[in-house]
Order: C-alpha cells, then sequence, then structure tokens
C-alpha cells in the first residue's frame, strides 16, 4: 500500500508493447486501448502491495509528433526534438493517468495518478550527440529511408531484427534527474507517472540555467536513475519477452532465469543482446545492482510482472550469483 512502511518500492519501465499493439495506427484511440490493459496489470501490482513509479517509452510517439510537426513546417512553426519530448510525456501520461485512476478505483483503492513533466540533465559532450542511435517514429522500407535521408537529412538505420528502417537520433545517457525532490514528495501519496522517454534532455550551463537538447533519452536508462534516486527495492523493465536470451532467435536459444553482474558482463561482450533492444535493458539493469549490491532488477513480460516480483519467473539480476 502507498506509505506503508513494509512495501516494496519499484520503479516501472514499460516498454513499446504496453501503449501500443504491433498493428498500430498510431492513433490516440489505440494508444489508450492498449494503456487500459497495461494498467489493469499495474493496478493489480499496487493492489499486491507495491509501491510503484511509471517511467514509460516514447520511441514510437515522439517521432510521430516530430514527423507530423516537420511535414506542417510551412503552416506552423516546426517544434525542436526536445518539445516534441515533452509532448509525448504529456500525451502518455494523460492516457496512464485516466486508465489507472481507473483500474485502481475498481479495486477499491483511491490513489491519485500524477504525471510530472520530467527533465532529464545529459551532458553536451555525451558521444551519442555525434552518434545516433535511438530509433523513433515509424517503420518504412529501404526506398522510402533512402529518399528521407536524401529529402530530409534524417539519419536512417535499418532494424534487420523487426525488418524495416527507422530514423535514429542522439541518445545521451541521463546523469540527474530535475524534478527528482518532486517525485520524492509525491511518492508515499501518489502514484507518479514520470521521466517518460527517460525525460525531457536537457543541458545544464554554467550558469546554473537548462536548454533543451535534440536527442531522445533511453528510458531504461531513465528508470535506472531514478530508481537509485528514490532508494527502490527493485527496477522491473517489462517488454515483450519473459526471459533475456542467449542466442536469441536461433535453434540455441537459452532463456536465463538469473544474471549475476559476471555473467550479465560476459554476455554482454560476446554480443548477446541486442543493441537497440535488450543491451540497454541489461545494461541498466547491471548499474542498479552495481550501485546496490543487495537489491534486484528484473526483466520480463508486461503479463508475467506479477508472477516476476513473486520470484517465479523473469531473469533476475544481481550482484553476485
Ligand atoms: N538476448 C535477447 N533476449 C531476449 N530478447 C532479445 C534479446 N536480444 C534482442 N531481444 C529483443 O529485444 C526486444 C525488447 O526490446 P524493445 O522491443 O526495443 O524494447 P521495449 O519493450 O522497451 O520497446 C525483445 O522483445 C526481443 O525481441
Ligand atoms: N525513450 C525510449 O526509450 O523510448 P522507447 O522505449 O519507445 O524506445
Amino acid at each position: 500500500m502507498k506509505g506503508h512502511p513494509m512495501s516494496e518500492k519499484i520503479v516501472v519501465a514499460l516498454g513499446g508493447n504496453a501503449l501500443q499493439s504491433k498493428e498500430s495506427d498510431g492513433t490516440a484511440e489505440s494508444q489508450l486501448a492498449v494503456v487500459k490493459e497495461t494498467c489493469s496489470i499495474l493496478a493489480d501490482l499496487s493492489a499486491e502491495g507495491y509501491e510503484m513509479a511509471i517511467v514509460h517509452g516514447n520511441g514510437p510517439q515522439v517521432g510521430r509528433i516530430l514527423l507530423s510537426s516537420e511535414t506542417a513546417k510551412d503552416v506552423v512553426p516546426p517544434m525542436p526534438l526536445e518539445v516534441c519530448g515533452a509532448m509525448s510525456e504529456g500525451y502518455i501520461g494523460y492516457h496512464v493517468q485516466q486508465a489507472l485512476k481507473h483500474e485502481l478505483a475498481k479495486r477499491g483503492l483511491d490513489y491519485p495518478v500524477c504525471t510530472i513533466v520530467t527533465q532529464t540533465i545529459v551532458d553536451d559532450k555525451d558521444p551519442s550527440f555525434s552518434n545516433p542511435t535511438k530509433p523513433i517514429g515509424p517503420f518504412y522500407d529501404e526506398a522510402e529511408a533512402k529518399e528521407l535521408e536524401e529529402t530530409r537529412g534524417y539519419e536512417m538505420r535499418e532494424d534487420k531484427a523487426r525488418g524495416g528502417w527507422r530514423r535514429v537520433v542522439a541518445s545521451p545517457k541521463p546523469t540527474k534527474i530535475v524534478e527528482i525532490e518532486a517525485v520524492k514528495l509525491l511518492w508515499d501519496k501518489v502514484v507518479v507517472v514520470c521521466a517518460g522517454g527517460g525525460g525531457i534532455p536537457v543541458i545544464e550551463r554554467p550558469d546554473g540555467t537548462l536548454e533543451g537538447a535534440a536527442a531522445v533519452i533511453d528510458k531504461d536508462f531513465g528508470a535506472e536513475l531514478l530508481a537509485e534516486n528514490v532508494d527502490a527495492d527493485v527496477l522491473l523493465i517489462l517488454t515483450e519477452v519473459e526471459k533475456v536470451a542467449i542466442n536469441f532467435g536461433t535453434p540455441e536459444q537459452k532463456d536465463l532465469d538469473h544474471l549475476s553482474l559476471e555473467e550479465a558482463a560476459k554476455y554482454c561482450e560476446e554480443g548477446q543482446f541486442g543493441s537497440g533492444s535488450m543491451l540497454p535493458k541489461v545494461e541498466a539493469c547491471m548499474k542498479f545492482v552495481r550501485a546496490y549490491p543487495s537489491k534486484r532488477a528484473i526483466i520480463t513480460s508486461l503479463s508475467k510482472a506479477k508472477e516476476a516480483l513473486a520470484g517465479k519467473t523473469g531473469t533476475v539480476f544481481t550482484y553476485h550469483c
């Protein structure tokens, strides 16, 4: 229960499948339908007694907002990428607030749900600014991708696993959550949705002012930083797969129940985890258990969240074996 001294504190990172289906047409209505199902699962966790903050991805959403802004540039002034990120936090947060409040009420839980439009400080010298890797927006075929590169100057990258091309942008590592004190103040009484899309990337100038950066932070790293900052017991990363695997997608695939820091580092070195997909999740879990050797991080599917928290499934990361 919120504010109960025995409650486990969890930071939940929601992957793309928690916000939209594979066949999504990108409409607000289709997103809300999926978010309602997601919030039913999250409300069950609350009813089990877990205290949570929710971090969500925003790759498809921020990319679509940017695309529509650029497409309409002759009619309305285009919005910078970080403003598109702020917009995505707003509308995804709105959907979660509406759906989660309803699902909590159905379970007799009367917690407020509130989104904090969150800024996250990044280093302007982060190497990702000269090496964009974060896929955003819709998928294209190769011919469309080449045309977008030529006509709009987009940087496009192929995602072989998912059979398509996507625009990529810089994705610097988050170093500080600007609104963290607000999150902490609300924690005991409110289910907070924050650091959506990893937070809006901002650079801190020497005089203390903040300036938006043209980038999209990885939400798994944003969630990890939040989990460290609020002293969470568990970092719970929810995605499509129930467990992290080695030899993923091959006949030798082996799903893993547990990873120590040492084993995870070894598999990272072997290139076992998809660089734009599973690798950031694994790295975020490793960072959390390195910072908190007595705690755990879990990667599992949205539908298995409750079982995984109970230790029955998922891939659990701990400092030692
Ligand atoms: N070693 C691996 N083990 C499990 N899944 C992997 C692995 N490597 C890549 N993947 C893929 O990564 C996906 C999760 O990444 P992604 O879809 O980008 O995350 P998100 O849920 O945050 O949107 C999985 O659904 C799976 O298809
Ligand atoms: N910002 C972010 O990590 O979004 P996705 O999870 O949608 O890639």
